[in-house]
């Protein structure tokens, strides 16, 4: 059906079915669209018409939305979708817009019986008994575990015989191992240290700090205060109250996520705790020491007048936190500049911290570029220093308990090499440092890195290395660099897979640095050189296409963020030149990150300084902790996991069992002796994430297979449905 809505935004007009509008809106890949209209006649019109036209034989649902507030005296806009999904229309922006309504009543009662609070949409499960709903979670898991096992089996190739933990599965009602529990939070309510708040209109329209009311994607903007939530700390919900009042006044717009215009986006909370016990009595505030604002707002356009709208804000910010009765601790006010179209801003987006004034002294707001703020929390009785975008645990206290879990099941040794992958700012690393030889953690985010090398500074920890970059584009050189026996001095070695490293002795920073040319050098290898090669990078492209599908966010981030393609055809001859060489200086290493766009791993390089080559190889145990985003590991990442025959012990750490299972399916089933050819798979958007892990376990070098030994959920996240998953995999 033709209503404008293919493209992006069309204004005015009268559509082929004679429906009058003023904007016409849908974003590529939605189910929604969102039409203004210019009088509620006209929307009668529309909606009498849409119900006896169904478009292409789907029927399309209609319910209003939330009007853009300047213009709500005129215009009165409502939301379309197609109800083609299976569990009907998914489409309940709640608005009851008065005039609306009484034109309306059948759409608008209809959205009202479906309304959900704004507690129903962020802690579904807190209207049942803490107990109950680690049962409800625990239930869900064992499906998901039982998922494992029968896609393994699926996937497993005809001519190989069936692992034992496959076959053994049968005793225990079809599980790949033993769920063995779920460990409760030390903190039921207010447990979160970080919180991220919205910033809109609620469904009557008044500037709001708190949650969607549900998915911009389901076409639902509304924002509600987060007063109902039991997962929101109490500093928290003062701190979104303080910034709404100030926002209620503003001059500068709040942010329309369908115009994607505005100013003010979004408002965090990061709360650092002092080294005190572990509060039970539920109330998690009386321990915070700090705590961070961060305030993003998209300054495009609004440059000149966003300064006096600063200074405002930290005037009431610093003065709503003074009020309260005890005062809030409020340690550092940062704003970040975002102006792409999701919240989801890339760690290199501008901050600017403002100065925070003494309450009773004079007031006025200093603007300083700085990379320092930062807050604190304890694990483990160790000092973490996290830095504004840097990932750390929301639930500082359940994490402890997930953190000692991991450890133990690695089992720990002086002997043993621990890889850290995924490390955020070092946390499982430092905190299980005293029990390995070496830790070496590995981590994409710039500060996150910087954060880990200071948290392991601040600790006097000196067994921890912490090399920046993405896993999949670091870990083939760093396995090699820290797991194979060293070469003579300027020995390019050849890789049976798909890396050709070079390695460079020349001390023990450079033997690192070796490991980063390595990884440029196969891109080098692959991109220019080897035809075989080519075609094996052009399959790990195509994972990597297909392992953003399952991260819209990612894919977002990648698309408004292209810079930071992690394979740059254009560098390659560059970077060869520098493997050829048989020494490599700082310099040349300098080339080669600033031309990738990417000095980050190179820095950590750099700050790795105290254990050579010579030492690492001492190692007799390797064990890795991987603890990825919720989209999972990487395909590289496991493969390059797979392929090493000196990990034989893998702890996997995940927010999202469902990619657990996924990576599971390709790390613990066996392979074929011969791997097929990678092919590209045209279907792979509609592919669920196993199936996608069995495409490509088709392709996955011949090499022995993890199995599932354990399994333990962690309740990181009490009154939601998720829960941290725990599972020990070995080669036994
Ligand atoms: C779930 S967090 C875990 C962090 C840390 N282990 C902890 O418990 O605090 C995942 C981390 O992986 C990082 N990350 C995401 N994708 C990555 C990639 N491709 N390579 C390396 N690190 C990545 C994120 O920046 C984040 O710090």
């Amino acid at each position: 059906m033709d209503l404008g809505l293919h493209s992006s935004t069309v204004s005015g007009g009268v559509s082929g079915l004679g429906i009058c509008y003023t904007t016409a809106k849908k974003k590529k890949g939605m189910n929604v669209g969102f039409v203004n209209f210019e009088n509620a006649e006209h929307i009668i019109n529309a909606v009498e018409v849409l119900k006896e036209r169904p478009s292409n034989g789907k029927q399309i649902k209609v319910a209003d939305a939330v009007r853009r507030s300047e213009e709500k005296k005129k215009n009165i806009e409502i939301a379309i979708s197609h109800s083609n999904t299976e569990h009907g229309p998914r489409i309940a922006s709640s608005n009851p817009i008065e005039d609306t309504c009484a034109f309306i009543p059948s759409i608008v009662e209809s959205v009202a019986a479906k309304a959900k609070t704004v507690r129903d949409v962020v802690t579904p499960l807190a209207h049942m008994s803490y107990g109950d709903q680690l049962e409800h979670k625990k239930n869900s898991l064992l499906q998901m575990l039982k998922r494992l096992t029968r896609n393994a089996r699926k996937a497993c190739p005809n001519a190989v015989t069936l692992p034992n933990w496959i076959l053994k599965s049968r005793e225990i009602g079809g599980l790949p191992c033993k769920l063995e529990g779920i460990l409760k939070s030390p903190l039921v309510d207010g447990y979160r240290n970080k919180c991220e708040f919205s910033v809109g209109l609620s469904v009557d329209g008044r500037r709001t700090v708190g949650f969607m009311l549900g998915n911009f994607r389901d076409g639902m903007i509304a924002v509600e205060e987060p007063s109902g939530c039991p997962n929101v700390s109490r500093i928290s919900c003062k701190y979104a109250m303080v910034f709404q009042d100030f926002l209620q006044s503003s001059e500068l717009p709040v942010w329309n996520r369908i115009e994607n215009t505005g100013f003010w986006r979004q408002f965090t909370v990061r709360e650092g705790r002092s080294p005190s016990h572990v509060a039970t009595d539920g109330n998690a505030g009386i321990e915070i020491a700090e705590v961070m604002l961060i305030v993003q707002v998209s300054s495009l356009g609004y440059e000149s007048c966003m300064r006096s709208e600063f200074d405002r804000m930290v005037h009431v910010l610093v003065h709503g936190a003074a009020a309260c009765s005890p005062p809030l601790p409020l340690t550092a006010i940062v704003v970040q500049d975002h102006v792409g179209i999701s919240n989801a801003a890339p760690a290199d987006c501008p901050l600017i911290t403002l100065e925070i004034p003494k309450v009773e002294g004079g007031f006025g707001s200093e603007m300083t570029v700085t990379t320092e703020t930062r807050i604190h929390d304890y694990i483990s009785n160790l000092r973490f220093s996290i830095s504004p975008t840097a990932f750390f645990q929301v639930n500082t206290f359940a994490a402890a308990r997930l953190y000692s879990l991991a450890g133990d099941w690695a089992e720990l040794s002086p002997d043993t090499i621990l890889f850290d992958i995924c490390c955020g700012t070092g946390t499982i690393g430092l905190t299980l440092a005293h029990r390995v030889g070496l830790v070496v953690g590995i981590e994409m985010n710039e500060s996150a890195v910087s954060d880990a090398n200071r948290n392991a500074e601040i600790n006097g920890i000196k067994n921890c290395r912490f090399i920046c970059g993405k896993a999949e584009d670091v870990m083939g050189s760093i396995l090699k660099e820290y797991l194979e026996e060293p070469k003579h001095h300027g020995e390019v070695s050849g890789d049976p897979g798909n890396n050709v490293a070079c390695s460079v002795e020349n001390g023990s920073n450079n033997a690192i640095s070796a490991g980063c040319l390595a990884d440029h050098a196969s891109a080098v290898d692959v991109s220019a050189a080897n035809p075989k090669n080519k075609k094996e990078m052009l399959h790990c492209l195509d994972d990597e296409k297909m392992n953003k599908s399952a991260n819209p966010t990612d894919q977002r981030k990648e698309e408004e963020n292209p810079g930071h393609s992690s394979v740059a055809a254009d560098i390659s001859v560059e970077i060869k030149e520098n493997c050829s060489s048989e020494k490599t200086n700082a310099n040349d290493l300098n080339r080669i990150h600033i031309d990738n766009n990417d000095n980050s791993h190179n820095n950590a390089c750099k700050q790795n300084t105290e254990i050579g080559t010579d030492t690492v190889h001492r190692f007799k145990k390797v064990v890795a902790i991987v603890d990825p985003p919720r989209v999972g590991l990487h395909p590289i990442v496991i493969k390059v996991l797979r392929s090493n025959p000196r990990i034989r012990r893998l702890v996997y750490i995940s927010c999202n069992p469902e990619s657990l299972v996924a990576n599971a399916i390709e790390l613990c089933t066996p392979t074929a002796d011969k791997p097929e050819k990678a092919k590209g798979n045209r279907n792979w958007r509609n592919m669920s994430n196993a199936g996608l892990a069995r495409h490509r376990l088709k392709s996955m070098p011949s090499s022995e297979p993890f199995q599932p030994v354990r399994a333990m959920a962690v309740d990181l996240f009490p009154h939601t449905p998720h829960c941290e998953m725990v599972m020990l995999m070995e080669r036994l």
